[in-house]
């Protein structure tokens, strides 16, 4: 298939790239490289040194004697530009991951709520615009996440997408009805992929786009088989307080023995899916598309779920690094449970690689190596989900952040 890989770039869209290509599909990345430029205006890098995206294909072609052809085109300005080049290549498939997609990065300023929401929205639309003008019935997987669901306290199982219901008509009778789960966003990225929602029930109805939205748990780990071959095929690893997720900052903070930063109890309960099972799930949802006039398809792409601080104890126990209980950043609840339903992936074959698969030593590895590269100062997860947080948190000094150590 030829496969348009939007934001290929990116820490899933370029493992991504080297699976699908591996598999013998025709790659094209668009990406306008935004991720790397946050990392410059933030000051802070990947832990894993990363070569520029030519010099990585350059390689990928040395290793396997394959091309992934590299266009610089951002979707969420550059419609003209997009629109051209669907037009002359007419992928098979598009898969959509050029998006703004850290929680504490939307939630820093006024402007990067603004840049989230104009960045996110308008490239999820322009390409849905752009596929239905050009008539082009290229199958579209877009990168959701589970936090549309948000995190209720109830502990129900999340079905997944479409939640069946009863509604009792004027008639007294009750008729039953699969709606769409109903939204509910903890932060302003969040709440761009709910939208993203609505713009794909939209076109998927109105004009027959054939669309699979994969709502992805937290990623861990960062290597897979392919970004193994060869040093510069390595993946970007973030660490820092925006874009590091949580098992990876815990894994990264025990390699250079600086405590578990847990949030407020830890008594969020999260999805978790490991970064070699991700592809894997794109590659299956690709070879399993929705029809023409069928509904957007939604998958649950996670294949466990953990309380943070239960990820912390362990990783304390493992390491024997301690933990610093730190007062939240983000408004959100402070114990959930969470179950979830992920039959389709694992109807369609998923032998998911769980916590106990032995691959947290190899982060720590990793991190261990690339350790000469962290700079400690950028570890702290200082952006506030609301000016009166901010008040608590941001102005302390770092050290008195700390509510206790154990
Ligand atoms: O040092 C830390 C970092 C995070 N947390 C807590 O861990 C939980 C998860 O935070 P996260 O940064 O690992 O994940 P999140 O902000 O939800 O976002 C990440 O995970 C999402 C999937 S999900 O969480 O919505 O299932 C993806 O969509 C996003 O792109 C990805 O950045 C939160 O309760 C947070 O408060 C800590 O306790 N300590």
């Amino acid at each position: 298939m030829k496969i348009a890989v939007m934001g290929g770039d990116g820490f899933i869209g370029w493992p991504t790239s080297l699976h699908l290509s591996d598999a013998g599909h025709d790659i094209h990345i668009l990406d306008n490289l935004s991720r790397r430029w946050i990392d410059t205006e933030l000051g802070v890098q990947s832990l894993t040194p990363m070569d520029s995206i030519q010099e990585r294909t350059r390689i990928w072609h040395a290793e396997t004697g394959r091309r992934i052809h590299f266009n610089l085109i951002d979707l969420a300005k550059d419609y003209e530009l997009l629109k051209n080049w669907l037009s002359e290549h007419r992928p098979d498939a598009v898969i959509h991951f050029a998006e703004q997609r850290a929680a504490p990065y939307s939630m820093k300023s006024d402007r990067h709520k603004n840049y989230t929401v104009n960045n996110n929205v308008s490239a999820t639309h322009n390409l849905l615009n752009a596929l239905t003008e050009l008539n082009l019935d290229a199958h579209l997987i877009h990168l959701g996440t589970m936090g549309v669901y948000g995190y209720s306290t109830v502990g129900a199982a999340i079905p997944e997408g479409y939640l069946p219901v009863g509604i009792e008509t004027a008639g007294g009778e009750t008729v039953s009805q699969e709606i769409l789960y109903p939204s509910n966003p903890g932060s302003i990225y969040h709440m761009t992929k709910c939208l993203d929602q609505l713009l794909f029930q939209f076109y998927a109805r109105n004009d027959g786009l054939r669309i699979t939205d994969l709502h992805q748990g937290i990623v861990w780990g960062t290597h897979t088989e392919q970004t193994r071959r060869h040093a510069q095929l390595i993946n970007r690893f973030d660490y820092d307080g925006d874009y590091g997720t949580v098992l990876n900052r815990f894994l990264i903070q025990a390699a250079i023995g600086y405590p578990l930063t847990v949030h407020g109890t830890g008594g969020q309960t999260r999805a978790f899916i490991h970064i070699q099972d991700s592809v894997r799930c794109i590659e299956l949802a690709l070879k399993n598309p929705p029809a023409r006039g069928a509904r957007v398809e939604i998958f649950n792409q996670m294949t466990e779920t953990h309380r943070v601080r239960d990820l912390a104890e362990m990783i304390a126990r493992m390491s024997g690094t301690k933990i610093a209980w730190l007062p939240n950043p983000r408004k959100e609840a402070a114990e959930n449970e969470l179950i979830v339903r992920n039959e389709k992936f694992r109807d369609l074959g998923l032998e998911p690689i769980t916590l106990e698969a032995g691959l947290l030593g190899e982060i720590v590895d990793v991190a261990k190596k690339f350790a000469y590269r962290v700079d400690r100062a950028r570890v702290p997860a200082v952006s506030a989900w609301t000016k009166d947080i901010a008040a608590t948190i941001n102005h302390d000094p770092e050290g008195k952040r700390l509510k206790s150590v154990s």
